[in-house]
């Protein structure tokens, strides 16, 4: 029995051998003695028999578009399913190894085992994760179990440029160009309108989505290149990461609870703003005296909406033009930032300047007439610590949003320590959009650096003290911090020190005011009692504009 069994299934393994022989004998002979176009016809016919008989449909997503060279949906779907296998991975973890795995939309399989490539791209917080060649994914749109939910079958698939398909075990990366990536999505032929019309998109919004989530946030700047010597054309750029966050910051609570409700009614209108019109922007003054928080409420800003900062140094630009190159570069959801723009630009007197490009030797070649600034202008200016070629109607070019009327959105911050030095044009509703007055330490900004800094609680026995003198005397958050830091691990002295420095600044204001009736001069108004109350970091009366 045992005997017959081994021959029969010799006999198999022959006839088998002998069937493969014939069909690439068959197959060797129709390639070389059919004329191609018979060849084509038997092709064609072969396909429609298979359609006959299978009813999915493939869409082949090359890695590259052989107009373009790129391909945008290739992408989109790398990301895509990047996200959906490091779902797969993260559920899988309590999963026996070359299990199957499934989630609620989700199945990653390949002869019952799980592989996923994993890497993680220089200077990047994320692990990348990816499916390797010959990989399937399986996903479900919308979700699994949703009414009119489609299976949608996903694979990976990798083939060397000289026709060759790899094996699954190969390493592909990227950069090697002597193979061809592709993707291939499978479906019942019956879903194929809503697969094109609805899926496909949903991908590409889906992959637009995790790009962001996932993104590097960056600071750029044009700063640097003019340090170097170059003409801060160009960003160049590091990593953001700026710890200040709208908890750290020490403004009072009200203000703060507004700006986050502001920024985020902003980001929430694309609709708004295209219905409308206008440019998707909104633009932020904020003003007060050097250390009350004006460049760390940017970076707060920048953390709360996940936005890159573009930090833009005019004294660095030559002309309108290059300021308008350097504007278009920047990328959507980002916060372009002008600060101290009082001493980067003269912006108090617009007459002044009436100047053609001939009278300046260096204009920029692509500067419109009247765009540069007089040489004589120039000379004034840089007396003056003003050293930007740039005039009034480049910025407020720029603050109009005439260069990001193409792209997203984006937030324009300056600010300055001398808002009454800037002219009214920039001031006015539309440019400047909010005007947010940051001042000297307030009781509640004292209490949250007392907080952040000490783990000082309201029931300190010197809070009380320390909040009637914030009352007489003017110290910024800047110098409350610095008084802090150094007593890190010593909360009381921490404070007796703030309490012991404004009570010395107290002395010294009193005798100061003592002098100057001496002197013969009226009540002192330009120290620390301003019609018997200091100013506190908030939106001054005038400056909540209308959306
Ligand atoms: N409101 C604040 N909340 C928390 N920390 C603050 C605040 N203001 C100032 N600081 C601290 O003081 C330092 C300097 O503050 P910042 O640079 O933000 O002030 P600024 O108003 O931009 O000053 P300048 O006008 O000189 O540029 C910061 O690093 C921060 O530690």
């Amino acid at each position: 029995m045992d005997l017959m069994s081994r021959s029969s299934t010799l006999l198999d393994w022959k006839s088998i051998g002998s069937i493969l022989a014939t069909f690439m004998f068959l197959r060797t002979a129709l390639r070389d003695f059919l004329p191609p176009e018979l060849q084509q016809f038997i092709s064609r016919l072969f396909s429609r028999l298979v359609a006959a008989v299978n009813p999915r449909v493939s869409i082949l997503i090359d890695e590259y578009d052989p107009s373009s060279y790129t391909n945008e949906l290739f992408d989109a779907a790398h990301a895509y399913l990047g996200d959906k296998c490091r779902l797969v991975s993260s559920s899988s973890s309590s999963s026996p190894a070359g299990s199957t795995v499934t989630t609620s939309s989700t199945r990653l399989s390949h002869q019952n085992a799980c592989v996923l490539r994993l890497s993680k791209p220089k200077n990047s917080r994320y692990l990348s994760f990816s499916m390797d060649a010959n990989q399937r994914l399986d996903d479900h749109f919308p979700d699994r179990g949703a009414p009119g939910a489609i299976p949608i079958r996903w694979s990976f698939h990798t083939v060397q440029r000289s026709g060759n398909p790899r094996g699954g075990n190969g390493y592909y990366p990227r950069v090697h160009n002597d193979e061809h990536r592709y993707y291939e999505l499978s479906f019942h032929r019956r879903h194929q309108v809503r697969v094109q019309d609805e899926y496909i998109p949903f991908v590409m919004e889906e992959a637009a989505r995790i790009r962001f989530k996932n993104r590097e946030r960056r600071l750029y700047t044009n700063r640097s290149a003019a340090e170097d010597g170059g003409c801060g054309r160009h960003w160049s750029s590091v990593p953001f990461n700026h710890p200040s966050t709208f908890d750290t910051l020490a403004i009072d609570p009200a203000l703060k609870d507004e700006i986050q409700a502001d920024l985020r009614k902003f980001v929430s209108r694309r609709d708004y703003y295209s219905r409308v019109g206008r440019a998707w922007k909104r633009g932020y003054l904020l003003h007060g005296p050097p250390g009350t928080g004006k460049t760390s409420l940017i970076a707060a800003i920048a953390n709360f909406l996940e936005f890159d900062i573009y930090d833009l140094e005019l004294t660095a630009v030559t002309s309108n033009s290059q300021l308008r190159k350097l504007l278009v570069s920047t990328s959507s959801k980002s916060v372009v930032v002008v600060e101290d723009i009082d001493c980067t630009l003269d912006l108090s007197d617009r007459k002044k300047r009436s100047f053609t490009d001939s009278e300046d030797p260096t204009a920029d070649p692509g500067t419109a007439p009247g765009e540069s600034i007089k040489s004589a202008d120039k000379e004034d200016r840089k007396r003056m610590g003003c050293y930007s070629t740039v005039s009034l109607s480049g910025v407020l070019n720029f603050i109009d949003g005439l260069w990001s009327s193409c792209v997203g959105e984006r937030l324009m911050i300056f600010t300055t320590n001398h808002v009454e030095k800037l002219d009214p044009a920039l001031l006015r509703p539309g440019r400047m959009d909010r005007h947010i007055h940051l001042s000297y330490c307030g009781a509640p900004a004292f209490k949250i650096l007392a907080k952040n800094y000490l783990d000082v609680v309201d029931g300190h026995p010197l809070m009380l003290d320390a909040e009637t003198l914030l009352q007489e005397v003017k110290v910024t958050p800047a110098e409350v911090a610095e008084v802090f830091m150094g007593c890190e691990d010593d909360a009381d002295k921490g404070m007796q020190r703030m309490v012991e420095e404004m009570r010395q600044r107290r002395r010294a204001l009193a005798s100061q005011q003592v002098e100057d009736q001496h002197a013969g001069g009226g009540p002192h108004m330009n120290g620390t009692v301003v019609n018997g109350k200091v100013l506190e970091n908030g939106v001054s009366s005038d400056e909540e504009l209308a959306w």
